[in-house]
């Protein structure tokens, strides 16, 4: 079993290409961090440590490892939390199945993911890795609300040197789709508790009552919100998008939800859009397809491996194809469609790329095209929808002039549709959904048919007053213009507000808030940075998401170096590495030709702001400086230019790593608050400069052919250290 204690700074151990630039640069933030008596130590949030760690009886006893996830979890309640939290996968089912069967081939013997539990066996196995799927550690250890931002040097660097955004025209043909009524927000309903209360959910049909889920428990004062999607609404709706589509020559169509992080509802909804486009080849061969165990669900990439052999329905599956419009592409060159593989499907990185691009996705021909952006519900559908008639009225944004909007989101406790996952539901058959309280009391009920998606979310009190009073505190710091994102007229929202107004007239600060829906919001924002100014967008847990992405990749071109802070409500901290994912495509560029395009300047961000939390919590001056120190650093790497570039032979992840260690220990030299540092560091310094040309020859060198890492889910840590510490001569230096 691995090490159970608890480092001054927990770094996670993750996946992709966050893990790879690990390899890397923990070894250098160790060897600093021991100089202040800070020890750095790994918990492992991997999607493959998460499986490892959940079936322990399958292993040997040294193949078995602790379940850090569940370590963490406590660990954030408690005022010692320091966690550095790199970007982990959230599973979508294709990828936890691969991770599997790399794990087995490694000679794990974990089980076989059941498709269909029968046994006992696979029913205890189904349990343990629908735990484990979707997004199933940021909730966990979100136990305090975000708060993320561009810090000024990034916002400065990128003003001065502003990347390049497609054209907008005001007759582009791309556009957003959303359903007409009977989705989540137009059947939302919302009410708060007046004192605390369990609650079950229950169907009533013809044929009697199922209880769903009961023994929900929910502290006095929680919003409990209800809602259902109804399937032959949104099965119609996806119909006509795609005949619409159709129709606008050459526009493509595309699907954008969160498949990963609303990992019940939306990897349903995308199994319709899979159905839809394929609806007469599902209609010929019904039987077959599920005689071949073809779900939906999984996507399209799936769906033609299980059908490969079968010439009639492939060849019915290219008559459809030939009959749609063209699709937006994940990968052209790859043939990897949108529809390919749910955990593809990411709202949050795939609209905000469309939109600096102009409006323009990439089609199957490999050329760009304007493209019908299918967000099939109404809750946030709008906030996309108006920043695209935004700039196709005024033209794109100028990141050299634009100011920036910063988002504080409310998310601790599982807020919001975060914590839907246990009480969502595709209903089996028509009836009555209620939620009835312990007392009695029906909290919320809906007629329901067969296949439509019911789920709850609720939202505790304590988390709300701790966002609005984040609010307060942040409106105060910089004076910007604040604004709740909140629709009166939404029922969730409307019983948010009952808690808003109150504390913002008991504070005295009303005045300094505006309260809009999600479309003025977007609006009032885009025109507030337009002009150059600064906006708090304070905002529930989706937008959170959606906003931490869409407006970083506008002002700054991506949102991999956003400041991301999360006060943990007992007192804690833990500071993600900015607001992105974890880069799927960074780490087939490794393995392809050794160049890693990840940039740690999230990294280097969180790193500062942990330092400088140690330093408060624990009354230990070094720490601050070293924490100084990185932030100097940091901003060497923006003003020299150090960041990774994009493509093979340009200086990579590893090279930003060296300058970034060497700024490091030139400002810990120079400054004179504590002497020991400066002469422990001065050596250091001197060591990296005098041997520059030779270590960034080493990292040069290793550059341009394929790399062995021994796994993609699973690498082999020997390995990932030989490919990522390539540098004898740097190696040596930091020991
Ligand atoms: N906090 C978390 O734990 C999060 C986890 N995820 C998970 O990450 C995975 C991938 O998600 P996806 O939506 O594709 O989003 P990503 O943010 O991983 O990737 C989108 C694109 O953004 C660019 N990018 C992101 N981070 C960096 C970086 N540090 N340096 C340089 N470029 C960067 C890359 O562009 P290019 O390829 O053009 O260089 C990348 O392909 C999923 O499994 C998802 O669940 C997603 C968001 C947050
Ligand atoms: O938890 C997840 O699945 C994704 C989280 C995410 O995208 C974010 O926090 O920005
Ligand atoms: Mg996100």
């Amino acid at each position: 079993m691995t090490d159970s204690s608890t480092p001054d700074i927990v770094y996670t151990k993750v996946d992709e290409a966050p893990e790879l630039a690990s390899a890397s640069l923990l070894p250098i933030i160790q060897k600093f961090a021991a100089a202040a008596g800070v020890s750095v130590g790994r918990k492992d949030i991997s999607l493959a440590g998460r499986i490892l760690a959940a079936f322990p009886d399958h292993l040997t006893e040294e193949q078995r490892i602790a379940d850090d996830l569940a370590i963490l979890g406590d660990l954030v309640k408690t005022p010692e939390a320091n966690v550095i939290k790199l970007p982990n996968i959230s599973a979508s089912v294709p990828q936890l199945v691969a991770a599997i069967s790399e794990l087995q081939a490694q000679g794990y013997a974990v089980p076989d993911y059941p498709e269909s539990p029968s046994t006992d066996a696979e029913k205890a196995a189904r349990a343990a890795y629908d735990a484990i799927k979707g997004s199933a550690v940021n909730p966990v250890l979100r136990e305090g609300n975000s708060d993320r931002r561009a810090a000024a040097a990034v916002k400065n660097y990128a003003q001065n040197n502003p990347h390049r955004m497609g054209d907008w025209s005001a007759d582009s043909k791309t556009r957003v789709a959303s359903m007409s009524g009977n989705d989540f927000f137009s059947n939302e309903k919302s009410a708060t508790l007046d004192k605390a209360a369990t609650a079950k959910i229950v169907l009533e049909t013809t044929s009697g009552e199922t209880v769903l889920k009961e023994g929900i428990s929910y502290p006095a004062g929680t919003v409990v919100d209800a809602t259902f999607m109804s399937a032959k609404a949104l099965n119609a709706f996806l119909a006509e998008e795609i005949e619409a589509t159709k129709a606008d020559d050459g526009v493509l169509f595309s699907l954008h939800m969160k498949a990963t992080m609303m990992k019940v509802s939306d990897p349903i909804i995308f199994g319709h859009a899979v159905r839809a486009w394929l609806q007469p080849v599902f209609d010929a061969h019904g039987p077959a397809l599920k005689a071949l165990g073809v779900n939906p669900n999984s996507g399209l990439g799936d769906l033609l491996e299980r059908a490969k052999d079968s010439r009639e329905i492939m060849a019915d599956i290219e008559k459809v194809r030939a009959e749609r419009p063209p699709m937006y592409m994940v990968n052209s060159d790859r043939g990897i469609t949108n529809l390919h593989v749910p955990s593809d499907v990411i709202i949050d990185a795939s609209m905000p790329a469309l939109i600096r691009n102009g409006g323009k996705g990439w089609g199957p021909n490999g050329e760009e095209a304007d493209t019908v952006c299918v967000i099939p519900d109404n809750s946030y559908a709008p906030v996309y929808d108006e920043t695209i008639e935004f700039f196709k009225a005024n033209g794109k944004l100028n990141p050299a002039t634009a100011g920036t909007v910063q988002n504080l989101g409310l998310m601790a406790q599982k807020a919001e549709e975060y914590g839907s996952h246990p009480t969502t539901f595709e209903i089996p058959e028509d009836g009555t959904v209620r939620m009835i309280l312990d007392d009695g009391t029906v909290l919320h009920e809906h007629a329901v048919e067969a296949g439509d998606i019911w789920r709850s979310a609720s939202t505790r009190k304590a988390p709300i007053e701790d966002w609005v009073n984040l609010a307060i505190d942040r409106q105060k710091a910089t004076g910007f213009r604040s604004i709740f994102w909140l629709d009166e007229n939404r029922a969730h929202d409307a019983q948010l507000l009952n808690y808003v107004l109150p504390i913002l007239e008991a504070k005295g600060v009303a005045d300094k808030f505006e309260i809009m829906a999600p479309r003025e919001a977007t609006r009032a924002s885009l025109e507030t940075i337009t002009k150059g100014d600064n906006t708090i967008a304070i905002t529930g847990n989706v937008l959170r998401d959606y906003l931490t992405d869409l407006f970083p990749i506008l002002e700054l071109a991506t949102s991999a170096k956003m400041l991301s802070i999360v006060k943990l409500m007992q007192g804690g901290g833990l500071f993600e590495t900015g607001a992105g994912g974890s880069a799927p495509k960074h780490v087939q560029q490794l393995q392809e030709e050794n160049h890693l395009r990840w940039d740690s300047l999230g990294e280097f961000c969180a790193l500062g702001e942990s330092f400088k939390f140690l330093a408060d919590a624990r009354g230990n001056a070094k720490a601050r400086i070293l924490g100084e120190a990185v932030e100097a650093a940091t901003q060497g790497v923006l003003d020299h230019d150090r960041s990774p570039g994009r493509k093979v032979g340009q200086p990579d992840n590893r090279d930003s790593h060296y300058w970034f260690a060497r700024y490091w220990a030139e400002a810990l030299a120079a400054q004179s608050e504590d002497a020991d540092l400066a002469a422990e560091f001065a050596p250091v310094a001197q060591a990296l400069a005098e041997n520059e040309a030779q270590i960034l020859s080493e990292l040069d060198t290793a550059q341009g052919e394929p790399a062995d890492i021994g796994g993609y889910y699973h690498p082999d840590p020997a390995k990932l250290a030989q490919v990522m510490r390539p540098s004898a001569t740097l190696n040596a230096i930091i020991g």
